[in-house]
């Protein structure tokens, strides 16, 4: 018998999974399937709390849970550690992340701290963490991505993700657009480095992005069709970052340039907005169609201008000088970096900058 020990690998995914219309509803009755009894802490942020925490936290009162609640802010080790806090104080049992991107990082990886159960309800398909087992977390200063846990129940309504304003809908598009090239870099990094390469999670990945490509023209505003087919894709992609046991098949070079606009921009703009407008310029550096990456986030309403994502020229250029420092173990299309001239000639001629 011919052993693999090294493919050994424990994938974790969510066991309730609720896409539709009004689901929000149902949060009592997942806890009961669940058999989560006892305090829930609500990770919540200032406006999320106001369209969909309170209303959660009423939904399990009548469902005879108690649930207290912390407001988010960003999306660092000090809030980790501030939210850990906050549910020991509690004694909650199980934390729900309730909003964006950053609030489910928080609940995702306090809750894994702490060995609790942790329940994501998105309130925006802005970002693919809706489902994935990873959490994205600012540490010192560093963007650093830390295994978590999954989700042990993903709440999406699309009555409440529809009503959200589209911006964050277009950038969950961006998010996963960006699947093309993390994907090739990841095979680039299988070939020049000999890493680990996953065919199953690399194929999902691909396909979510395709999906969305392929349905650019019908993705609008306040649709919950569109909503909805958003939402899959993420949920897919978390699905993809978890069988990888990584962030490898969703984060690629063009995820360094958006880390590294987050460090280096005065105001950075959403992150799936940025991933787009990076994956744009790193598909020209991998040679491949970034005319069709371009048109379909245009078709969409996500921004592909350096004016459009509100950040001046010269943050789009530092960003592509410093994006192969961000994570430099993952080596990307980047390599050991762009000359400034490089970084120039990218933006222009994909027309990031006129
Ligand atoms: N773990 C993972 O695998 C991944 C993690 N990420 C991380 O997620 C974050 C990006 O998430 P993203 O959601 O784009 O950005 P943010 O977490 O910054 O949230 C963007 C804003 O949208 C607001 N918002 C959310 N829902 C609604 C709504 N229904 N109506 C009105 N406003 C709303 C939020 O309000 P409020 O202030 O109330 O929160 C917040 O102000 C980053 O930190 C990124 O690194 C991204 C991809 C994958
Ligand atoms: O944003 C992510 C995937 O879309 C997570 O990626 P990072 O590993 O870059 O934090
Ligand atoms: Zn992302």
């Amino acid at each position: 018998m011919i052993s693999d020990k090294n493919s050994a690998k424990w994938m974790q995914l969510p066991r309730d999974v609720l896409v539709g219309h009004g689901v929000l509803e149902e949060v009592g009755d997942v806890c009961n399937d669940l058999k989560l009894k006892g305090n829930a802490l609500i990770v919540t942020g200032s406006t999320t709390r106001d369209i969909v925490g309170k209303r959660v936290c009423n939904i399990l009162e009548s469902a005879g849970i108690s649930a207290e609640t912390v407001i988010t802010y960003k999306a660092t080790t000090e809030e980790v550690e501030k939210v850990m806090e906050k549910a020991l104080e509690v004694e909650a049992s199980f934390l729900l992340g309730v909003g964006s991107g950053r609030s489910i990082d928080l609940a995702k990886l306090a809750s894994t701290r702490l060995k609790l159960p942790f329940i994501s309800v998105p309130t925006a398909a802005s970002h693919d963490g809706i489902a994935s087992s990873r959490a994205s977390i600012v540490d010192n200063g560093r963007s650093t991505s830390v295994q978590a846990q999954s989700p042990i129940a993903v709440i999406a309504d699309t009555e409440v993700i529809s009503a959200a304003p589209f911006r964050l809908l277009a950038a969950g598009c961006g998010d996963i657009i960006s699947n093309y090239t993390a994907v090739l870099d990841w095979e680039l990094a299988s070939r020049l480095r000999n890493e680990y390469f996953g065919e199953y999670a690399a194929a999902l990945s691909r396909m979510a992005a395709q999906v969305i490509i392929d349905c650019a023209d019908s993705i609008k505003p306040e649709h919950e069709t569109s909503a909805r087919l958003v939402v899959k894709a993420l949920v897919s992609n978390g699905v993809a970052m978890s069988i990888a046991g990584s962030s490898r098949p969703a984060s690629g070079s063009e995820h360094m340039f958006s880390h590294a606009l987050d460090r280096i921009a005065p105001k950075p703009a959403l992150h799936g907005e940025q991933c787009g407008v990076g994956t744009i310029m790193m598909m020209y550096l991998h040679g491949g169609n970034w005319q069709e990456i371009r048109d379909a986030l245009k078709k969409i309403g996500a921004p592909v201008t350096a004016e459009e994502l509100g950040i001046e020229d010269k943050y789009i250029i530092e960003a592509l000088l410093q994006a192969h420092t961000i994570r430099p173990e993952r080596y990307t299309i980047l390599g050991s970096g762009l000359t400034p001239s490089a970084a120039e000639k990218v933006a222009r001629i994909t027309k990031v900058i006129s």
